[in-house]
């Protein structure tokens, strides 16, 4: 048995920076990963969707070059293994910079396999065991694969598959009409695939105001995808190569044929396969890993930071986790989970930026609140780039003066809503926000009208 200080299992987007942060204290550290070095991010998630989202925005923008004056002498078309060659180039660096910082840090270990628990002090790798005193979890999550009637009989991918596709497909069907299911539609419709996407729910992107679901409808529709929300009867079947994605029972075309059916229908915590009961962590009934405010399981002694412990889905939050911990067993500090203020982005083009509430949200919350929105096409910057889908959005508490949340579906909207993030967690007011002087011409100069026009909004029953 060999002995360490700290285990960290999983080397996805908390682990290795704990790594270094306790190597650099001198501690003696372990970290398992068993399949790539930055997990999911780096190697089937942010990184290759990002990178092919670049690369199919250059083929719409190129698509669009007569509305700038500028001229493509002949069709604009998709040479899909250099647009997967690059993203996958982009992928291996970061996985390789990544794994050389790792193996090159003073006291820490990088050992490969499936790491199980044997006790609250003890994992196994293959036939190694680990002991140390401290243990930190960062297994992640996969896709999640719903139990749909014929889904077993039928090919299908998931973001981990679709990353490394070097075709264009026909007609791909996307089943979840979210993060994944959205950046994906886009960006196939603009490599040339016809793109069906199929929503069990009422709208796109549930979790966002109507209106915000509505105009990343009418974006993706307005470039010829389609879309069926309220899909109540998701089922698959096979004629020959076409796949059959059964669609509504009741109304409209039941059926949808396509060539290609990619998952998006949410994750699943890896903690299936953890040895977990043996260490004595308790799971939620989703199988998240429950945690308090600072990250301590029900173990003593053992930590979950990232998507496994249900209180993020996201890098940045799964990054924020190892700052906390970092902070609160090396720096003496006291950082909670709950002061983290929720700030995220979907990446279609134009990009929905968000933090923290929805106006949904904010009436329920009993508030009453003020809300102020403008669309794009009257945001000069957004005018001038010929970008003018989408709309702004601000919400603050009438009695208090607080800025309650923000939304920007438009160009820019990614970076321009760090402007109210950053306001919110310094617990500014919207008066704050109203004289911030902010520079011409950007999205971000809209935030002081968007203040002076927010208008009372009827607290919901
Ligand atoms: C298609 C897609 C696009 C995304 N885009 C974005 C984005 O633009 N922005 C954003 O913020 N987030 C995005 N995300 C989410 C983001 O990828 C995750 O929130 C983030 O990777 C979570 O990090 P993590 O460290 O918790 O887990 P992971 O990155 O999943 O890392 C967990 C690691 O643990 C390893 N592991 C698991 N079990 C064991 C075990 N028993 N033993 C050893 N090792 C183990 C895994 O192999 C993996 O390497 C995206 C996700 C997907 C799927
Ligand atoms: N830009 C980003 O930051 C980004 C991009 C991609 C993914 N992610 C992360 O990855 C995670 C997963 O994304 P996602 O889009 O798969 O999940 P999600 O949980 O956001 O959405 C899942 C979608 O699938 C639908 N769905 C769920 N179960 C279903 C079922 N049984 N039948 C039919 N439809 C069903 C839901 O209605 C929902 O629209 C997100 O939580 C997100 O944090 C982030």
């Amino acid at each position: 048995m060999r002995t360490f200080d700290a285990i960290i299992i999983g080397a996805g987007q908390a682990g290795p920076s704990l790594a270094a942060r306790l190597s650099a204290a001198g501690r003696s550290v372990a970290i398992i990963e068993r399949k790539h070095v930055g997990g999911t991010c780096v190697n089937t998630g942010c990184k290759p969707t990002k990178a092919l989202v670049a690369s199919a925005h250059a083929a719409h923008i190129a698509r669009r070059a007569a509305d700038f004056g500028v001229v493509i002498g002949g069709d604009v078309t998709i040479d899909m293994p250099s647009v997967f060659r690059r993203s996958h180039k982009i992928t291996l660096d970061s996985r390789m910079s990544n794994e050389r910082w790792l193996e090159g840090l003073e006291n820490c270990t990088l050992i490969r396999g499936h790491a199980r628990f044997e006790d609250r002090t003890t994992v196994r790798v293959g036939d190694e065991r680990l002991f140390a005193p401290q243990i930190f979890i960062n297994v992640g999550g996969r896709a999640a694969i719903p139990d749909f009637p014929g889904i077993h009989d039928v090919p299908f991918m998931t973001n981990s598959d679709i990353v490394m596709l070097e075709r264009v497909p026909k007609h791909l069907i996307i089943v979840g009409g979210s993060y994944i299911g959205l950046e994906f539609a886009q960006m196939y419709h603009r490599f040339g695939a016809e793109v069906t996407i199929v929503e069990k729910g009422p709208r796109l992107v549930a979790r966002e105001d109507e209106e915000i679901s509505d105009a990343i409808q009418a974006v993706l529709e307005g470039e010829g995808i389609a879309v069926r929300t309220a899909a109540e009867c998701i089922r698959f079947s096979r004629d020959g190569e076409d796949v059959i994605v059964g669609v509504n029972c009741t109304k409209g075309e039941p059926d949808i044929r396509g060539s290609d059916i990619l998952l998006a229908t949410g994750r699943k915590p890896n903690t299936d396969d953890l040895g977990l009961d043996a260490a004595g962590v308790a799971l939620d009934e989703r199988g998240y890993i429950i945690v308090d405010d600072a990250l301590a399981t029900s173990a003593p002694g053992i930590w979950a930071m990232g998507d496994c412990n249900g209180r993020g889905a996201f890098t940045h939050t799964a990054y924020n986790d190892f700052e906390i911990i970092a902070a609160n067993l090396l720096d003496g500090e006291t950082r909670k989970v709950s002061d983290r203020l929720p700030g995220y982005a979907l990446y279609i083009d134009p990009p929905l930026g968000r933090v923290g509430m929805s106006e949904r949200e904010a009436s329920a919350s009993g508030r009453r609140i003020l809300v102020g929105r403008l669309p794009m096409a009257r945001v000069g910057r957004a005018v001038e780039k010929g970008e003018t889908q989408g709309l702004m959005k601000i919400i603050a508490d009438a009695d208090t003066r607080e800025i309650l949340g923000a939304a920007i579906l438009g160009t820019g909207g990614d970076e321009a809503i760090h402007g109210v993030l950053d306001m919110m967690n310094v617990g500014a007011h919207y008066d704050d926000l109203r004289w911030a002087v902010p520079i011409h011409p950007t999205i971000s100069e809209f935030w002081p009208t968007l203040v002076l026009g927010m208008k009372p909004v009827d607290a919901s029953p």
